[in-house]
């Protein structure tokens, strides 16, 4: 899906085991696209205008398509579309054209754990399919879950329940953060598979769209001038960063559930760290690619590449963990007065295989900082024998994500409160690298935000 900052991707898990066929894969047709929490940050940020792009660009047609909004907040169908209006009146987009998009948006006030409402949606979208004319087998509803993972499974319960499509395909796309540790994901991943197949499943991470992210790749293995370079005894160490400037804006009822590291750094930053630092894959089939990111637990796994990123990643260390929240977070009413969750995190990663062993990966995520910004920096060591008296021998390669980094917004006079933080360090990286020694180096560049 086209959105702001790029495409969105899907991954599928269909290799973890045989899958059965999905039947009634008809591609053409009625199409009914449900957006669940449409009142919501995503919604309104990504989703939307995604679908404005998709729309825009021909892949929606008006005469098949129709968009539902889903959330308990009461509003009218005029409310969500003036809500989300202006994050479609973006460049080139004409205003005839996002008001013809708009009208194709209807809204479903109800909650998310009881029958009510999503019947109420269900007799929508049959009303829809119905006006439509739709033949046995042709129609299409896809469930777009912009929603906190916690009310997934009840979510998904009460669309099994009351919303399946009788002569087409029904498919689910779940957001990250999927879960909070490995058990409760698992648990998740249990509770939905026994509601829908694999292959209805869709799990969203929308780094992997941004067209920078998917150049990686291309950065990395179709360019002869990195490819010797790429490892540790050229590179010093990478930094992987997130900032933004502005705090969680309402959102405290999801995000203080989750805190930073499990909003950005878990799955975004994580799968930019695999593209930086996997191996090269079999081919670009996005399971040779998954595959190399991961230790995958096949029952062949003796005859998987042991050098898989993921699975030589060393333990974290506390002492290179740094996390903080910003003054004024405890100020969103959806947020409790103690809350301790995080929405500042730096952390080192250490992998330990033959070409990362003792290579920093640092991961940074911060909201409420001073700029925005999502970039990699991969940071070459010093040449040998320099001349420049390290002046000017500061190689790195800066890949900057997201080319919709937008202008400062006025927030809040957002302040960082960390729990080991002595003295702002204004000083740039190089200046402050050298002069000090390797570790504290490192130390200074976990707060460096
Ligand atoms: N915001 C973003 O830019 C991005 C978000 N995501 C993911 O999207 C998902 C939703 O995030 P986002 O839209 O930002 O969050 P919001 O806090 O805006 O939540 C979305 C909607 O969910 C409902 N909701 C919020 N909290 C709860 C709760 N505790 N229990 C039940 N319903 C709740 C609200 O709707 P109502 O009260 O009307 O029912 C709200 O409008 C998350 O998983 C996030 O990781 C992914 C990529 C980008
Ligand atoms: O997943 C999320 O991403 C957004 C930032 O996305 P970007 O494409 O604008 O960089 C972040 O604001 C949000 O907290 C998080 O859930």
């Amino acid at each position: 899906m086209g959105s702001g900052g790029g495409q969105w991707i899907v991954e599928k898990r269909s290799s973890f085991r045989s899958e059965p066929l999905e039947v009634n894969v008809s591609e053409t047709g009625c199409l009914s696209i449900v957006v669940l929490g449409a009142s919501g940050d995503l919604a309104k940020k990504k989703t939307f205008p995604a679908l404005f792009n998709l729309y825009r660009q021909g892949f929606l047609q008006s005469n098949e398509v129709h968009i539902f909004g889903y959330a308990r907040t009461k509003i009218s169908d005029d409310d969500l579309r003036n809500r989300i209006r202006s994050y479609l009146e973006k460049g080139s987009a004409k205003s005839e054209e996002v008001s013809e998009f708009l009208q194709l948006i209807k809204y479903v006030s109800g909650s998310y754990d009881t029958e009510g409402g999503f019947r109420m949606l269900d007799k929508e979208i049959s009303l829809h399919e119905e006006f439509r004319n739709s033949t046995e087998g042709s129609s299409r509803r896809l469930f777009y879950l912009a929603l906190p993972p916690s009310v997934y499974p009840v979510v998904c319960r009460m669309i099994k329940l009351c919303c399946m499509n009788k002569c087409g395909w029904t498919r689910i796309v779940v957001e990250k953060p999927f879960g909070k540790d490995l058990d409760s994901a698992e648990k998740l991943s249990n509770q939905i598979g026994e509601l829908f197949e694999e292959p209805q499943l869709y799990r969203i991470d929308h780094y992997l769209g941004k067209e920078l992210v998917q150049n990686l790749l291309v950065l990395r293995f179709a360019n002869r001038f990195f490819l010797p370079l790429w490892n540790r005894d050229n590179i010093d160490n990478v930094q992987i960063v997130f900032r933004e400037d502005f705090g969680t804006e309402g959102r405290g009822g999801y995000f203080d559930e989750y805190g930073i590291i499990r909003d950005i750094v878990q799955n975004h930053l994580l799968q930019v760290l695999c593209l930086v630092a996997m191996e090269k894959p079999v081919s670009l089939d996005s399971e040779h690619i998954r595959d190399e990111k991961v230790k995958v637990h096949f029952f062949f796994m003796e005859m998987q590449n042991l050098n898989q990123v993921l699975q030589s990643v060393e333990p974290i260390k506390d002492e290179e963990v740094v996390l903080g929240q910003y003054h004024g977070y405890r100020d969103d009413s959806k947020v409790p007065d103690h809350s301790n969750t995080p929405t500042f995190a730096s952390i080192i990663l250490r992998i330990h295989n033959e070409r990362w062993e003792g290579v920093p990966f640092i991961l940074k995520a911060g909201k409420a900082l001073s700029s925005k910004k999502a970039d990699i920096r991969v940071q070459f060591k010093d040449v040998p024998g320099d001349i420049f008296n390290c002046m000017s021998s500061n190689h790195a390669i800066r890949i900057l994500l997201d080319h919709s980094i937008r202008k400062s917004m006025s927030v809040k006079q957002p302040g960082l409160e960390m729990s080991t933080v002595q003295s702002e360090l204004d000083l740039s990286y190089k200046q402050r690298y050298h002069g000090v020694t390797i570790p504290d180096a490192y130390e200074r560049l976990l707060l460096d935000t």
